[in-house]
């Protein structure tokens, strides 16, 4: 007898079928069962309000929550960034699959890098995060560049460009790849300029707590480090009691002296949207070998950060 196909929920943009897809085609394999796309729309998709003004915390994930807790669908991809840091007890977060690259992109009118633009180019992002450093770094550079608030999908925010509405767009490079636009970029922005959102680039595979065989299976797909960083970058944001639409970035990432993995590293930021204030800490600690010594490293970061004003950084929007 074969076994029915898993029921994989997905939101219908161009990114999340994308990524819906590719971690059918590893499920198939890893399992040996079909895995069928079950498309659920949420309000962040049908929302045309920005993000920061409908609290960015949860729009993407909850119509999926709710087919996986309704029992309609078996799993769901999620952005990892776009998850609340509280993870509901009813909720198996399965897996943290090995991340894509976390940096932040520009896509720019005529091949333009992010410091070659002209005094007075409209810089497109929704993100106050981009939307600090983008502007501190403009202020310490002498560059007088003005952040414009766009929202949309990914199609949309470079079409500002393509008609000429703005001179750049600052996006997700993970996102880029996912959909095969990644070619596009103008200037990868190191993170040392732009610290990306905690948990960027990575996805989350979540499925109902309830159902231990599928939580053992969908494990497979986990990356211990990718897990470990990202527990500790959202540790620092729930730490900070931020959501995801505060101007908050973080990235762990492992140092090693040869091959040999020493520690990690874990870096934040939190600052005025006018760029005028960035507070910028990092601080490093033995590789986190249970997910309570990762969510340590985070709340660490937090209580230095805190310590240095980053409580008065956060806006009206603290949640
Ligand atoms: N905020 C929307 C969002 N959520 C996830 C990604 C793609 C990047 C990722 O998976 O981290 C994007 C687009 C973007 O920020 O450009």
């Amino acid at each position: 007898m074969t076994e029915r196909a898993l029921r994989l929920g997905t939101r219908r943009s161009k990114l999340a079928m994308a990524q819906s897809g590719q971690v059918a085609e590893t499920v198939r394999r890893l399992t040996g069962r079909p895995v069928e796309l079950v498309e659920i729309t949420t309000y962040g998709d049908t929302s045309r309000e920005h993000l920061a003004q409908i609290g960015g915390t949860g729009v993407f994930v909850t119509a999926l929550r709710d087919a996986l807790l309704g029992g309609e669908v078996d799993f769901a991809v999620h952005s990892l960034k776009d998850l609340p840091t509280t993870q509901p007890d009813d909720l198996a977060l399965a897996a943290v699959p090995q991340r894509e690259d976390p940096r932040d992109v520009l896509i720019a009118r005529d091949g333009m890098t992010f410091p070659e633009l002209p005094s007075g180019a409209r810089v497109g992002t929704g993100s106050p995060r981009r939307m600090a450093q983008l502007n501190a770094y403009a202020r310490n550079h002498g560059l007088a560049i003005e952040t414009v608030p766009i929202r949309g999908n990914i199609d949309t925010r470079i079409g500002f460009v393509h008609k000429g509405e703005l001179d750049a767009v600052v996006l997700a490079a993970a996102g880029l790849h996912r959909v095969g636009r990644i070619d596009e970029v103008t200037d990868f922005l190191s993170v040392d300029t732009v610290l990306p959102a905690p948990g960027q680039g990575a996805l989350a595979i979540e499925c109902a707590a309830s159902n231990a065989s599928l939580t053992a299976a969908l494990a497979e797909l986990d990356d211990p480090y990718t897990r470990a960083a990202v527990t500790a970058e959202r540790s620092l944001l729930a730490a900070l009691e931020a959501g995801c639409s505060a101007p908050v970035g973080a990235l762990a990432d492992l140092l090693a002296d040869g091959q040999i993995v020493k520690e990690m590293r874990l870096r934040g930021v939190v600052g005025a949207t006018d760029g005028s204030t960035l507070v910028q800490l990092s601080t490093t600690g033995p590789v986190p070998e249970t997910h309570d010594q990762a969510l340590a490293l985070g709340r660490e970061l937090a209580a230095e950060m805190l310590a240095k004003g980053a409580a008065g950084l956060m806006g009206e929007r603290a949640l």
